[in-house]
């Protein structure tokens, strides 16, 4: 479905060069759901906007839906539905009507736009609200208008740029069970990127992770989580005496750099840190460190980008000012 190779686009600004994307290499097959994290400025919406053919890239190539983005935008443009970040649909008039003159727009006739229409519709369901206006719905609606837009032509590939942020919790699951019904009831390949964490790690079969124009991670949630992050175990001890002790211990289990402490907390990365318990509690009673208390928790994809990167995906989102 997508084939991209070295995929690269700079901009310049005043005097300066921008690198968006450096050298994106990217393979997706049909039917397979794939989330494009990272955080703001990270390049998805630069990446996004090359393989649906809107923005040349600076050099590279890719191959999207069988046809090359460059040589053959047309026919890229007819095989996908892209659903950007800003409404497609526009304020005044009414949303049956916005997606027949979106279907005219790909050269179906009139009878063959409305049709269409009620079938997209039908799908999201918005038929109550096909004689209102863009304008009077609610943020869910609109996403759903926005979907029902990139749907009109039946593309087998659907990109859809941060399909559910700013949405209330509820809308939020509302347009990813749509997200899941089209892949499953109409064969259609959706491609999102996304802020949201959580959503990528529940949601997603595969997750690429771009930082800084690159990818930096890619595989399922959690062969990234068991490979790269590992398990988080705290120990909390009564006074910090006993945590630099508990620090020592663990010193037996994991490495420096994947141990922290903070005042009366001794925090420790380690791959399975059910099975590592134990033995911790035995080795630090033998040594007399006495513990208040341990809570193991499974790794997040954000431990995941801690780890590879250094920085946590929701400070860089906060620094941002987005999310
Ligand atoms: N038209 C442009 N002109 C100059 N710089 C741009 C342009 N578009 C994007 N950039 C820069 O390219 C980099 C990547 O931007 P991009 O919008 O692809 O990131 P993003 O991951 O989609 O971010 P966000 O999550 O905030 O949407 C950023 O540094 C951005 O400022």
């Amino acid at each position: 479905m997508i084939h991209a190779r070295e995929l690269t686009r700079s901009f310049k600004v005043k005097r300066e060069t921008v690198q968006a994307v450096r050298g994106l290499n990217l393979d997706v097959e049909p039917d397979q759901l794939v989330a494009f994290l990272g955080p703001n400025g990270a390049g998805k919406s630069t990446s996004l906007r090359m393989l649906t053919s809107l923005l040349p890239p600076t050099s590279g190539t890719a191959i999207v839906a069988g046809c090359d983005v460059v040589a053959d935008p047309s026919g890229v443009r007819a095989r996908i539905g892209y659903v950007g970040q800003k409404n497609s649909a526009g304020e005044n008039f009414r949303v049956r009507d916005e997606l027949v003159t979106q279907g005219c727009c790909y050269g179906l006739t009139r009878a063959a736009a409305r049709r269409r229409a009620d079938e997209v519709l039908d799908l999201l369901e918005l038929a109550p609200l096909a004689k209102r206006t863009p304008g009077t719905l609610s943020g869910g609606q609109r996403r759903r208008v926005d979907i029902a837009m990139g749907l009109i032509h039946r593309p087998r590939l659907l990109f859809l740029d941060e399909p559910s942020t700013g949405l209330d919790p509820q809308s939020r699951a509302d347009i990813w069970r749509h997200i899941l019904r089209l892949r499953e009831e109409y064969d259609t390949t959706p491609f999102l990127t996304t802020h949201y964490l959580e959503e990528a790690d529940s949601m997603a079969e595969r997750v690429v992770i771009i930082d800084n124009g690159r990818i930096i991670a890619d595989g399922t949630a959690e062969k990234l989580k068991s490979d790269l992050a590992g398990d988080l175990l705290t120990i909390t001890t009564p006074d910090e005496g006993e945590a630099a002790r508990a620090r020592n211990v663990a010193t037996r289990f994991a490495v420096p750099d994947a141990i922290k402490r903070e005042g009366t907390t001794v925090r420790m990365r380690v791959p399975h840190a059910g099975e590592v318990l134990p033995d911790f509690l035995r080795v630090a009673e033998a040594a007399g460190v006495e513990i208040a208390s341990a809570e193991t928790a499974r790794p997040t994809l954000d431990d995941v980008f801690l780890t590879l990167t250094g920085r946590s995906l929701r400070e860089s989102e906060q620094e941002g000012g987005d999310a």
